[in-house]
């Protein structure tokens, strides 16, 4: 009997392999940072080869002595909405990869919208128009890669999101798939259907047999070349990372809500098996499917959390290290009225503004890095508010429970501001890393490692709860600072062309 079950989790900053056992507990992990690509302000790159490569060394590296008999199949999760355009012919990418981050299409996205077709977008996708999914990503490609419109119409050019790609690569360019989780990022995939909805491709102009086939989240879709790893071992569990972390928090019943603190943070409320729009800003996306289950999912995404930290370390240069940020930030009593709005990439969910910038507001003389750090942390807090905000006003019912995870929760102070600001209790699980257990999870129930949904709840374990202690009144007051500050953050660069 194989004991073990391989997660490939290619994130935004970092590629993570993690050998999980029967029991969920994680045997072995292997990470490795890759290089940001930053060509222009707004814009952020991979080289599909540093993903390809960092994620491969890994699996390697988490693999270490263990014999390859003994892994019964691998899951995947990725960053979403990142695109990658590849030559078939060749297998080499024509372009680097543009991520999920990169404002570089946005003038796209007004053109869309002054084109009229936005109602129908978010009609048919569940999501709103924005540079962040990956068709417009992919109209940029078209239309600034030199030859790649001709050779996307004869035939000559794939898409994928991460996880196509890396599919491709483990499979020797055998499969050319993506999940229904992955491909609901695209702002190509009709959310009733679940199929590539032609009407948008159209639209788009992006022909068709650029698309990968869509499969299940856990299924045995493929499996890998034995030139890769060594062996042929299924690949049978995919989703993106946000879904993959809900399945990993095993929220599976209508109404549970997750929230992953990694370089962006991103929440998702199970919504079940009908998709419902939000009336207030959220994405409706796809959470899983398996056989003929689907689960949808009511989405906040803030496309910089953690990612703050990063900018205190590498940008400002007041930490060396992201657990420092912490102890900084405890230098101070309270944020002492300054208020941070990392909006360095625009605002997601749910003011959508791509023109917002990054605005620290409320300084004094007596300001230093510990109110700076400090408002830098409560700024995910904040954020977090107003996803959950709009989550409670579409629910209709306030939230109970907000189950925690990803890199920015092992920060205590963090995760009591969070429930204090919330009025709610925050759980934080054991394993922080429940994206790659989601994806083991899906890639397990596949092949028969475990059984059912109801066995993978009873592997769910706590850490610790956070309860609110501080005054509501007082948290309240802050927020609406907050929200002022985001004001004075928005259409800022728009207004200084
Ligand atoms: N102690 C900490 N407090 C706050 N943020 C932290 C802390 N440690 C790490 N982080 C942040 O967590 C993020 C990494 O989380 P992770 O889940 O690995 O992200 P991703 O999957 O997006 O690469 C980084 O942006 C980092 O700055
Ligand atoms: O790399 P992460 O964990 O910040 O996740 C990125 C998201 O998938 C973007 O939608």
């Amino acid at each position: 009997m194989p004991r073990y079950i391989l997660a490939l989790d290619q994130g935004t900053t970092s590629s993570r392999s993690i050998l999980f056992d029967h029991d969920a507990r994680i045997v072995s992990v292997a990470q490795q940072e890759f290089r940001q690509i930053l060509p222009a302000t707004g814009q952020v790159e991979h080289d599909p080869e540093d993903l390809w490569g960092s994620q491969i060394s890994t699996a390697e590296g988490a693999l270490g002595k263990v014999a390859l008999e003994e892994v019964a199949a691998i899951g995947i999760t990725n960053q979403r909405e990142t695109t990658i355009v590849w030559d078939k012919r060749t297998g080499k990418p024509i372009h680097n990869a543009i991520v999920w981050q990169s404002r570089v299409s946005s003038s796209i996205c007004d053109r869309l919208r002054s084109e009229g077709v936005e109602d129908t977008i978010r009609q048919k996708t569940g999501l709103v128009v924005d540079a962040y999914f990956s068709a417009s990503k992919i109209i940029h490609l078209l239309e600034t890669v030199s030859g790649a419109r001709q050779a996307a119409e004869d035939g000559h050019l794939l898409f994928g999101t991460v996880d196509c790609y890396l599919v491709w690569r483990l499979t020797g360019g055998k499969r050319h798939v993506t999940d229904v989780s992955n491909a609901s990022r695209t702002m190509m995939l009709n959310i009733e259907t679940l199929e590539w909805d032609d009407e948008l491709l159209a639209a788009y102009k992006i022909p068709r047999s650029m698309l990968p086939e869509i499969v299940d989240c856990s299924g045995q879709f493929a499996e890998t070349d034995p030139a890769v790893l060594g062996r042929v071992i299924p690949i049978s569990g995919m989703a993106g990372d946000q879904q993959a972390a809900s399945f990993g928090q095993t929220c599976f019943d209508q109404g549970m809500v997750k929230n992953t603190y990694g370089t962006g943070a991103f929440a998702l409320m199970n919504i079940g098996d009908k998709p419902v729009l939000s009336k207030n800003n959220l994405l409706t996306t796809v959470g899983w499917r398996i056989g003929d289950q689907v689960s949808y999912a009511l989405e906040g995404s803030i496309f910089v959390a953690g990612a703050v930290v990063q900018w205190l370390r590498d940008g400002l240069g007041i930490i060396e290290a992201s657990s420092e940020v912490e102890p900084l930030a405890e230098t101070v009593a309270d944020n002492g009225g300054v208020y941070f709005v990392p909006a360095f990439v625009g605002l997601g969910a749910p003011y959508w503004d791509p023109h917002a910038r990054g605005t620290i507001i409320g300084l004094s003389r007596g300001t230093t890095g510990g109110h700076i750090a400090r408002a830098a942390l409560e700024s995910m807090a904040f954020q977090t508010r107003d996803m959950i905000e709009a989550m409670q006003r579409d629910a209709g019912v306030p939230l109970q429970v907000l189950q925690v995870d990803g890199g920015a929760s092992v920060n205590n102070a963090l995760m009591q501001f969070q429930t204090d600001l919330l009025g709610t209790r925050v759980r934080r699980p054991k394993i922080s890393e429940t994206t790659a257990l989601g994806a083991a999870f899906l890639a397990g129930l596949a092949v028969g490692f475990w059984e059912s949904q109801e066995e993978l709840r009873g592997l769910w374990r706590l850490d610790r709860e956070f309860e609110p202690t501080a005054d509501p009144h007082k948290m309240d007051q802050m927020y609406t600072r907050w929200q002022e500050a985001v004001t004075r953050s928005r259409a800022w660069e728009r207004a200084g062309e």
